[in-house]
Protein backbone atom coordinates (compact mmCIF):
# COMPACT_ATOMS: atom_id res chain seq x y z
CA UNK A 1 0.00 0.00 0.00
CA UNK A 2 1.30 3.33 -0.64
CA UNK A 3 2.01 5.96 2.40
CA UNK A 4 0.09 8.70 2.76
CA UNK A 5 2.63 11.64 3.06
CA UNK A 6 1.00 15.29 3.24
CA UNK A 7 3.27 18.62 4.04
CA UNK A 8 1.56 21.42 5.27
CA UNK A 9 4.22 24.07 5.14
CA UNK A 10 4.61 25.36 1.32
CA UNK A 11 7.47 27.76 1.98
CA UNK A 12 9.48 24.72 3.31
CA UNK A 13 13.52 24.44 3.96
CA UNK A 14 15.35 21.97 1.82
CA UNK A 15 16.67 20.68 4.89
CA UNK A 16 13.12 19.96 6.77
CA UNK A 17 12.41 18.55 3.49
CA UNK A 18 15.48 16.66 3.04
CA UNK A 19 14.54 15.29 6.65
CA UNK A 20 10.94 14.44 6.13
CA UNK A 21 12.10 12.40 3.03
CA UNK A 22 14.59 10.80 4.94
CA UNK A 23 12.27 9.44 7.58
CA UNK A 24 9.41 8.56 5.69
CA UNK A 25 11.51 6.29 3.75
CA UNK A 26 11.73 3.71 6.71
CA UNK A 27 9.81 0.32 5.70
CA UNK A 28 7.87 0.80 9.18
CA UNK A 29 6.54 4.08 8.53
CA UNK A 30 2.88 3.62 7.00
CA UNK A 31 1.34 7.65 7.33
CA UNK A 32 2.93 10.63 7.88
CA UNK A 33 2.46 14.95 7.90
CA UNK A 34 4.49 17.91 7.84
CA UNK A 35 2.88 20.82 9.78
CA UNK A 36 2.56 24.35 8.76
CA UNK A 37 5.11 25.46 10.73
CA UNK A 38 7.62 23.46 10.12
CA UNK A 39 11.30 23.89 10.12
CA UNK A 40 14.71 21.98 10.31
CA UNK A 41 15.48 19.77 13.22
CA UNK A 42 18.61 17.73 13.99
CA UNK A 43 17.04 14.67 12.47
CA UNK A 44 13.10 14.84 12.38
CA UNK A 45 11.93 17.76 11.25
CA UNK A 46 10.07 20.21 13.73
CA UNK A 47 6.59 19.90 12.90
CA UNK A 48 6.52 15.73 11.72
CA UNK A 49 3.80 13.85 12.59
CA UNK A 50 5.11 10.04 11.88
CA UNK A 51 2.93 6.77 12.34
CA UNK A 52 5.02 3.78 12.53
CA UNK A 53 4.07 0.05 12.60
CA UNK A 54 6.38 -1.62 15.25
CA UNK A 55 8.53 0.85 15.68
CA UNK A 56 9.28 3.52 18.57
CA UNK A 57 11.88 5.91 17.16
CA UNK A 58 13.23 8.16 20.64
CA UNK A 59 14.75 10.49 18.22
CA UNK A 60 11.93 11.67 16.41
CA UNK A 61 10.30 12.37 19.91
CA UNK A 62 13.41 14.71 20.65
CA UNK A 63 14.97 15.70 23.97
CA UNK A 64 12.03 17.69 25.74
CA UNK A 65 9.94 14.59 25.88
CA UNK A 66 6.32 16.40 27.11
CA UNK A 67 6.97 20.00 26.21
CA UNK A 68 3.80 21.38 25.82
CA UNK A 69 0.97 24.03 27.09
CA UNK A 70 -1.28 24.84 29.80
CA UNK A 71 -3.79 27.56 29.39
CA UNK A 72 -6.06 28.80 32.65
CA UNK A 73 -8.59 31.56 32.43
CA UNK A 74 -7.66 34.05 34.84
CA UNK A 75 -10.75 36.27 34.80
CA UNK A 76 -13.85 37.47 32.90
CA UNK A 77 -14.34 40.53 34.54
CA UNK A 78 -12.84 43.95 32.93
CA UNK A 79 -12.13 45.79 35.96
CA UNK A 80 -9.94 42.56 37.23
CA UNK A 81 -8.25 42.81 33.19
CA UNK A 82 -7.23 46.97 33.99
CA UNK A 83 -5.93 45.46 37.90
CA UNK A 84 -3.33 43.27 36.16
CA UNK A 85 -2.33 46.09 33.51
CA UNK A 86 -1.48 48.48 35.71
CA UNK A 87 -0.07 46.06 38.48
CA UNK A 88 1.85 44.11 35.60
CA UNK A 89 5.62 45.32 36.59
CA UNK A 90 5.23 44.11 40.22
CA UNK A 91 3.44 41.06 38.23
CA UNK A 92 6.64 40.50 36.91
CA UNK A 93 9.30 41.15 39.21
CA UNK A 94 7.04 38.74 41.62
CA UNK A 95 6.85 35.70 38.78
CA UNK A 96 10.43 36.55 38.14
CA UNK A 97 11.61 35.20 42.03
CA UNK A 98 8.68 32.96 42.41
CA UNK A 99 9.50 31.04 39.54
CA UNK A 100 12.77 29.52 38.53
CA UNK A 101 13.82 30.59 34.90
CA UNK A 102 16.78 29.85 32.87
CA UNK A 103 19.26 27.28 32.31
CA UNK A 104 20.52 25.69 35.53
CA UNK A 105 17.93 27.29 38.04
CA UNK A 106 15.95 24.93 40.04
CA UNK A 107 13.02 25.33 42.84
CA UNK A 108 13.37 23.28 46.28
CA UNK A 109 10.69 24.52 47.52
CA UNK A 110 7.46 26.35 47.57
CA UNK A 111 5.47 23.88 45.57
CA UNK A 112 2.15 22.83 46.34
CA UNK A 113 2.54 19.87 48.82
CA UNK A 114 -0.39 18.04 46.49
CA UNK A 115 1.97 18.52 43.64
CA UNK A 116 4.89 17.00 45.73
CA UNK A 117 2.84 14.11 46.19
CA UNK A 118 1.74 13.45 43.05
CA UNK A 119 5.19 13.68 41.77
CA UNK A 120 6.14 10.46 44.58
CA UNK A 121 3.13 8.49 43.45
CA UNK A 122 4.03 8.36 39.54
CA UNK A 123 7.73 7.80 40.63
CA UNK A 124 6.57 5.29 42.97
CA UNK A 125 4.06 3.54 39.95
CA UNK A 126 7.43 3.59 37.47
CA UNK A 127 9.62 1.73 40.09
CA UNK A 128 6.85 -1.00 40.32
CA UNK A 129 6.99 -1.44 36.47
CA UNK A 130 10.88 -0.90 35.84
CA UNK A 131 13.73 -2.94 35.42
CA UNK A 132 15.88 -0.55 34.53
CA UNK A 133 16.66 0.43 38.65
CA UNK A 134 19.55 2.82 38.18
CA UNK A 135 17.85 4.72 35.78
CA UNK A 136 15.13 5.11 37.68
CA UNK A 137 17.03 6.63 40.85
CA UNK A 138 18.61 8.92 38.67
CA UNK A 139 14.93 9.70 37.40
CA UNK A 140 14.01 10.12 40.66
CA UNK A 141 17.14 12.47 41.62
CA UNK A 142 16.39 15.17 39.02
CA UNK A 143 12.31 14.97 38.92
CA UNK A 144 12.42 16.79 42.77
CA UNK A 145 14.61 19.64 41.56
CA UNK A 146 12.98 20.34 38.16
CA UNK A 147 9.33 20.63 39.41
CA UNK A 148 8.22 24.04 38.78
CA UNK A 149 10.94 25.33 36.48
CA UNK A 150 10.34 27.20 33.12
CA UNK A 151 13.85 26.44 31.28
CA UNK A 152 15.17 28.84 28.91
CA UNK A 153 15.27 29.71 25.05
CA UNK A 154 11.89 29.93 23.96
CA UNK A 155 9.79 28.43 26.83
CA UNK A 156 7.36 31.25 28.47
CA UNK A 157 5.02 32.02 30.58
CA UNK A 158 2.50 34.61 29.63
CA UNK A 159 -0.60 36.79 30.59
CA UNK A 160 -2.79 38.02 27.50
CA UNK A 161 -6.22 39.25 27.07
CA UNK A 162 -8.88 38.83 24.97
CA UNK A 163 -11.82 41.22 25.14
CA UNK A 164 -12.67 41.31 29.30
CA UNK A 165 -11.04 37.63 29.43
CA UNK A 166 -7.47 37.46 31.27
CA UNK A 167 -5.81 34.20 30.43
CA UNK A 168 -2.48 32.48 31.68
CA UNK A 169 -0.83 30.46 28.99
CA UNK A 170 2.81 28.64 30.43
CA UNK A 171 4.99 26.50 27.54
CA UNK A 172 7.36 24.19 29.55
CA UNK A 173 8.25 20.76 29.31
CA UNK A 174 10.02 17.67 31.05
CA UNK A 175 13.28 19.57 31.74
CA UNK A 176 16.31 17.79 32.78
CA UNK A 177 14.27 14.52 33.44
CA UNK A 178 13.14 14.32 29.62
CA UNK A 179 16.80 15.30 28.72
CA UNK A 180 18.60 12.43 30.31
CA UNK A 181 16.41 9.72 29.61
CA UNK A 182 16.12 10.50 25.84
CA UNK A 183 20.03 10.78 25.85
CA UNK A 184 19.69 7.37 27.63
CA UNK A 185 17.66 6.07 25.07
CA UNK A 186 19.24 7.29 21.54
CA UNK A 187 22.60 6.03 23.06
CA UNK A 188 21.21 2.69 24.27
CA UNK A 189 18.92 1.97 20.68
CA UNK A 190 21.86 3.07 18.80
CA UNK A 191 24.51 1.57 21.00
CA UNK A 192 26.88 4.43 20.32
CA UNK A 193 28.20 7.45 22.37
CA UNK A 194 28.12 10.26 19.45
CA UNK A 195 25.73 10.50 16.34
CA UNK A 196 23.51 9.08 18.28
CA UNK A 197 20.66 11.57 16.85
CA UNK A 198 19.53 10.10 14.27
CA UNK A 199 16.94 7.37 13.09
CA UNK A 200 17.45 4.16 15.47
CA UNK A 201 14.37 2.49 15.93
CA UNK A 202 13.45 0.34 18.74
CA UNK A 203 12.40 -2.51 17.42
CA UNK A 204 13.02 -5.28 20.30
CA UNK A 205 9.32 -5.23 21.99
CA UNK A 206 11.10 -5.27 25.84
CA UNK A 207 13.48 -2.24 24.86
CA UNK A 208 10.59 -0.05 23.20
CA UNK A 209 8.44 -1.26 26.54
CA UNK A 210 11.03 0.35 28.51
CA UNK A 211 11.02 3.19 26.70
CA UNK A 212 7.43 3.67 26.22
CA UNK A 213 7.52 3.47 29.86
CA UNK A 214 9.48 6.43 30.64
CA UNK A 215 8.36 8.41 27.83
CA UNK A 216 4.71 8.49 29.87
CA UNK A 217 6.64 9.54 33.13
CA UNK A 218 8.08 12.43 31.15
CA UNK A 219 4.44 13.63 29.79
CA UNK A 220 3.42 13.22 33.18
CA UNK A 221 5.92 14.49 34.25
CA UNK A 222 5.85 17.80 32.32
CA UNK A 223 1.88 17.80 32.70
CA UNK A 224 2.91 18.92 36.69
CA UNK A 225 5.41 21.42 35.81
CA UNK A 226 3.39 23.60 33.98
CA UNK A 227 0.86 23.34 36.49
CA UNK A 228 3.13 23.72 39.44
CA UNK A 229 4.04 26.97 37.76
CA UNK A 230 0.60 27.95 37.00
CA UNK A 231 -0.44 27.92 40.87
CA UNK A 232 2.66 29.83 41.64
CA UNK A 233 1.25 32.13 38.83
CA UNK A 234 -2.24 31.78 40.95
CA UNK A 235 -0.94 32.90 44.16
CA UNK A 236 1.65 35.84 42.99
CA UNK A 237 -1.36 37.29 40.97
CA UNK A 238 -3.37 36.66 44.17
CA UNK A 239 -0.33 38.67 46.29
CA UNK A 240 0.02 41.79 43.70
CA UNK A 241 -3.37 42.67 42.94
CA UNK A 242 -6.17 40.24 45.29
CA UNK A 243 -7.66 38.74 42.00
CA UNK A 244 -8.63 35.15 43.30
CA UNK A 245 -9.04 31.65 40.90
CA UNK A 246 -8.88 28.66 40.90
CA UNK A 247 -6.16 27.31 38.61
CA UNK A 248 -7.74 23.64 38.69
CA UNK A 249 -11.72 25.00 37.77
CA UNK A 250 -10.47 27.54 35.00
CA UNK A 251 -7.99 24.69 33.41
CA UNK A 252 -8.43 25.10 30.16
CA UNK A 253 -5.85 22.53 28.91
CA UNK A 254 -2.44 21.47 29.24
CA UNK A 255 -1.16 18.94 26.74
CA UNK A 256 2.10 18.20 25.01
CA UNK A 257 3.30 18.53 21.38
CA UNK A 258 6.61 16.15 21.76
CA UNK A 259 5.83 12.42 22.24
CA UNK A 260 4.75 8.92 21.10
CA UNK A 261 1.77 7.33 21.44
CA UNK A 262 0.81 3.62 21.07
CA UNK A 263 -2.49 3.90 18.57
CA UNK A 264 -3.01 -0.24 19.67
CA UNK A 265 -2.16 -3.01 17.56
CA UNK A 266 1.84 -2.32 16.62
CA UNK A 267 0.91 1.43 15.59
CA UNK A 268 2.69 4.19 16.95
CA UNK A 269 2.60 7.89 16.68
CA UNK A 270 5.39 10.07 16.84
CA UNK A 271 4.48 14.05 17.43
CA UNK A 272 7.62 16.38 17.02
CA UNK A 273 6.39 19.72 17.53
CA UNK A 274 2.85 19.35 16.92
CA UNK A 275 -0.16 19.20 18.82
CA UNK A 276 -2.51 16.56 18.98
CA UNK A 277 -6.58 17.83 17.10
CA UNK A 278 -8.99 15.13 17.77
CA UNK A 279 -12.22 16.28 16.96
CA UNK A 280 -13.32 18.91 19.53
CA UNK A 281 -10.01 18.41 21.46
CA UNK A 282 -8.99 21.72 22.94
CA UNK A 283 -5.57 23.30 22.06
CA UNK A 284 -3.22 26.31 22.22
CA UNK A 285 -1.45 27.26 19.12
CA UNK A 286 1.55 30.17 20.38
CA UNK A 287 2.88 32.87 17.68
CA UNK A 288 5.50 34.59 19.64
CA UNK A 289 5.86 36.99 22.40
CA UNK A 290 4.18 39.95 20.49
CA UNK A 291 1.44 38.34 18.58
CA UNK A 292 0.62 35.74 21.26
CA UNK A 293 -1.46 32.42 21.45
CA UNK A 294 -4.28 31.21 19.52
CA UNK A 295 -7.25 28.54 21.46
CA UNK A 296 -8.20 26.07 19.09
CA UNK A 297 -10.73 23.41 18.99
CA UNK A 298 -9.21 19.88 16.71
CA UNK A 299 -11.59 19.18 13.58
CA UNK A 300 -10.17 15.02 13.59
CA UNK A 301 -8.90 15.48 10.14
CA UNK A 302 -6.94 12.50 8.84
CA UNK A 303 -4.65 13.67 6.20
CA UNK A 304 -3.22 16.30 9.26
CA UNK A 305 -3.11 12.92 11.55
CA UNK A 306 -5.24 14.53 13.89
CA UNK A 307 -2.95 17.20 14.58
CA UNK A 308 -1.90 20.85 14.01
CA UNK A 309 0.98 23.55 14.23
CA UNK A 310 2.47 23.40 17.96
CA UNK A 311 3.22 27.22 17.39
CA UNK A 312 4.45 29.75 14.41
CA UNK A 313 7.68 28.23 13.48
CA UNK A 314 11.54 30.12 13.36
CA UNK A 315 12.02 31.61 10.57
CA UNK A 316 15.36 32.65 11.26
CA UNK A 317 17.93 30.84 13.52
CA UNK A 318 19.23 32.06 16.64
CA UNK A 319 22.22 33.11 14.98
CA UNK A 320 20.42 34.77 12.01
CA UNK A 321 18.14 36.71 14.89
CA UNK A 322 21.43 37.68 17.12
CA UNK A 323 22.79 39.29 13.65
CA UNK A 324 20.00 40.53 11.85
CA UNK A 325 17.24 41.91 14.72
CA UNK A 326 18.27 45.41 16.01
CA UNK A 327 17.54 46.15 19.57
CA UNK A 328 15.30 49.05 19.12
CA UNK A 329 12.95 47.33 16.36
CA UNK A 330 12.91 44.71 18.93
CA UNK A 331 11.49 47.36 21.68
CA UNK A 332 9.47 49.31 19.35
CA UNK A 333 7.76 45.97 18.74
CA UNK A 334 7.26 44.97 21.82
CA UNK A 335 5.33 48.53 23.29
CA UNK A 336 2.77 47.78 25.45
CA UNK A 337 3.92 44.46 26.99
CA UNK A 338 5.99 43.98 29.62
CA UNK A 339 8.56 41.61 29.12
CA UNK A 340 12.62 40.83 29.07
CA UNK A 341 13.52 42.56 25.54
CA UNK A 342 17.30 42.92 26.07
CA UNK A 343 20.21 41.39 23.27
CA UNK A 344 20.01 38.11 25.66
CA UNK A 345 16.42 37.38 24.43
CA UNK A 346 16.86 39.05 20.64
CA UNK A 347 17.00 35.74 19.14
CA UNK A 348 13.24 35.21 20.82
CA UNK A 349 11.85 38.50 18.95
CA UNK A 350 9.05 38.75 17.16
CA UNK A 351 11.12 38.75 13.87
CA UNK A 352 12.77 35.35 14.69
CA UNK A 353 9.57 33.54 13.94
CA UNK A 354 7.07 32.95 10.53
CA UNK A 355 3.91 35.00 10.30
CA UNK A 356 1.48 32.50 12.46
CA UNK A 357 -1.76 34.08 11.24
CA UNK A 358 -0.55 32.87 7.43
CA UNK A 359 0.45 29.20 9.36
CA UNK A 360 -3.21 29.29 11.07
CA UNK A 361 -4.71 29.68 7.26
CA UNK A 362 -2.79 26.94 6.29
CA UNK A 363 -4.42 24.85 8.85
CA UNK A 364 -7.73 25.70 8.70
CA UNK A 365 -8.75 22.32 7.67
CA UNK A 366 -7.36 21.18 10.71
CA UNK A 367 -8.14 23.28 13.64
CA UNK A 368 -10.76 26.17 14.02
CA UNK A 369 -9.37 29.12 16.03
CA UNK A 370 -12.01 29.69 19.59
CA UNK A 371 -10.10 33.05 20.47
CA UNK A 372 -6.99 35.08 19.88
CA UNK A 373 -5.15 36.38 22.82
CA UNK A 374 -3.18 39.13 22.87
CA UNK A 375 -0.19 39.51 25.40
CA UNK A 376 0.37 42.06 28.06
CA UNK A 377 3.07 39.52 30.41
CA UNK A 378 5.72 38.08 28.85
CA UNK A 379 8.25 36.47 30.98
CA UNK A 380 11.18 34.40 29.50
CA UNK A 381 14.22 32.36 30.87
CA UNK A 382 17.62 33.21 29.52
N1 LIG B 1 2.99 33.51 22.57
C1 LIG B 1 4.29 33.21 22.50
N2 LIG B 1 4.72 32.28 21.60
C2 LIG B 1 6.02 31.98 21.56
C3 LIG B 1 6.96 32.61 22.38
N3 LIG B 1 8.19 32.11 22.11
C4 LIG B 1 8.02 31.17 21.17
N4 LIG B 1 6.71 31.09 20.83
C5 LIG B 1 6.08 30.13 19.90
O1 LIG B 1 6.09 28.86 20.53
C6 LIG B 1 6.50 27.85 19.62
C7 LIG B 1 7.18 26.81 20.47
O2 LIG B 1 8.12 26.06 19.80
P1 LIG B 1 8.93 24.85 20.45
O3 LIG B 1 9.52 24.13 19.28
O4 LIG B 1 9.94 25.39 21.37
O5 LIG B 1 7.98 24.00 21.21
C8 LIG B 1 7.39 28.58 18.62
O6 LIG B 1 7.34 27.98 17.35
C9 LIG B 1 6.79 29.97 18.57
O7 LIG B 1 5.86 30.08 17.53
C10 LIG B 1 6.50 33.58 23.31
O8 LIG B 1 7.25 34.16 24.11
N5 LIG B 1 5.17 33.83 23.34
MN1 LIG C 1 7.77 23.14 23.03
Amino acid sequence: MPKKLKIFCPALEEEALKQFNDCCSKDFVIQAALMPDAHTGYVAPIGAVIKTKRAVVPAWVGYDIGCGMIAVLISDKKAEQILVQEKARQLFNQVNRDIPMGAGRYVAQGRPNFMVDELKKKLQKLKESTTLDKLWETVRDKSNPNLGTLGSGNHFIEILTCDDETWLVIHSGSRGVGHYLATYFMKAVSGRNKGYEATYAIENPDQRDEYMLYQKYCLEFALLNRLSMALKVEKAIKAVTGIQYDTMKNLWTNKNHNHCISLGNDLYLHRKGATSSDKGERGVIPGNMRDGCYLVEGLGNDDFLCSSSHGAGRQMSRTQARKNVKLEKFQEAMEGIVAPICRKTIDESPFAYKDVSEVMKLQKDSVKIIKRLKPIINWKGF
